[in-house]
């Protein structure tokens, strides 16, 4: 492929790590496995149940959601509340902000200098990412002086922050109640500052599936709300031990939990591993919001007698994360953080 001028330059820096492993037993064994993959279809809940007046429906409603995010740690919603219409809007602004050139993309400090792309720090094939993001704290959102020429991305922006910060507290409110929690947790710490969007794009791959889109990876937030590509598929996580692909639903959104809610319910709701895979025609998009707490704010247990976790400070967790990058190339996560190490 030639890399047209606002894809990053994936292959170019790739090349060599990858030449260097191709005829490895491992790679070999990951590409056939790759091929093999089924699609599954997630728990679906209808959030229509919890904004119901009828309180058998939304007691429901609010099971569904708790028992998906303790066996599957994933689920796709509908009747979000979220319209196409914002849906649409957001999905055409991001498509069209990726078109920039990589060199505005990479230099010109838009949405508060967040543009990543790849892996370069890598030292083997499984580390690589084949994908490019600007990754947003929301405490930006508002700031004119972060969109240069994009200045028409600002509203969209807001408006689709704003709406999902809504949509993911009460998700988070359902989740906490459940397991008996008050509303000190994240009331408090997380709000329209604390948190990130993050805008994905994966160009096609020419070498896929020699590369992950995004490598295996859990997210380090309270919870994750998804919107994937109406069409192009490419998600996958963890059940049962082993990888299962998400069919795309253009009336779905998708939620998984964080290891921020996994720590602090003790483990009761799963943070699972999760991947993407890239497609050698067509590209693929897709826009994560990140329920996060405040960087002071500690991360204790719900049930503060019989943690398995200590306690700790969101900021901490960044830190060790980042640490683990750029020591081993990949995040170790919440296993760093048990009493018994
Ligand atoms: C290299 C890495 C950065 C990352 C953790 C990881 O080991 C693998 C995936 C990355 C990711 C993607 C989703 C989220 O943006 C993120 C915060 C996460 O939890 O996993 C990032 C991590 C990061 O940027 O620190
Ligand atoms: O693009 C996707 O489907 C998943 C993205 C993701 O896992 C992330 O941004 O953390
Ligand atoms: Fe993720």
């Amino acid at each position: 492929m030639i890399e047209s001028n606002h894809n990053p330059p994936l292959l170019r820096d790739y090349t060599q790590l990858l030449q260097r492993s191709r005829d490895s037993v491992e790679t070999k064994q990951r590409i056939n496995y790759e091929q093999e993959m089924e699609e599954c279809g997630l728990p679906l809940v209808d959030l229509g149940g919890l904004w119901s007046m009828n309180e058998e429906e939304s007691v429901s409603c609010a099971s569904e959601i708790c028992k998906a995010s303790a066996e599957w740690g994933f689920f796709q919603i509908v009747n979000h509340g979220i319209s196409l219409e914002l849906l649409r809007r957001m999905r055409k602004v991001q498509v069209e902000l990726f078109k920039a050139p990589f060199e505005q993309k990479m230099a010109s400090g838009l949405l508060d200098n967040s543009y990543r792309w790849g892996n370069r720090t890598a030292t083997c094939p499984k580390q690589l990412s084949w994908c490019e993001a600007f990754h947003v704290p929301l405490s930006k959102i508002s700031d004119e002086t972060c969109y240069g020429e994009f200045s028409s991305l600002r509203e969209v922006m807001q408006e689709y922050a704003d709406a999902m910060q809504e949509l993911a507290k009460s998700i988070a409110r359902v989740l906490v109640m459940n397991m008996g929690g008050g509303r000190s947790l994240w009331e408090d710490n997380c709000n329209e500052s604390t948190c990130f969007m993050r805008l994905n794009r994966y160009p096609s791959c020419p070498i896929s599936p020699e590369v992950f889109g995004l490598v295996p990876h859990t997210d380090s937030d309270f919870l994750t709300i998804l919107h994937q590509d109406e069409h192009v598929g490419g998600l996958q996580l963890m059940k049962d031990s082993k990888w299962v692909a998400v069919k795309p639903n253009p009336d779905a959104l998708v939620v998984n939990i964080g290891d921020l809610f996994q720590a602090w319910s003790n483990d009761v709701y799963k943070s699972v591993e999760h991947k993407v895979t890239v497609n050698q025609e067509v590209e693929r998009h897709s826009i994560a919001y990140f329920l996060c707490p405040s960087y002071e704010s500690f991360i204790g247990c719900c049930d503060k007698e019989s943690s398995i976790y200590r306690r700790f400070t969101f900021g901490e967790y960044r830190r060790q994360i980042q640490e683990d990058v750029k020591d081993y190339g990949h995040k170790v996560g919440l296993p760093r953080f048990l009493v018994s190490t």
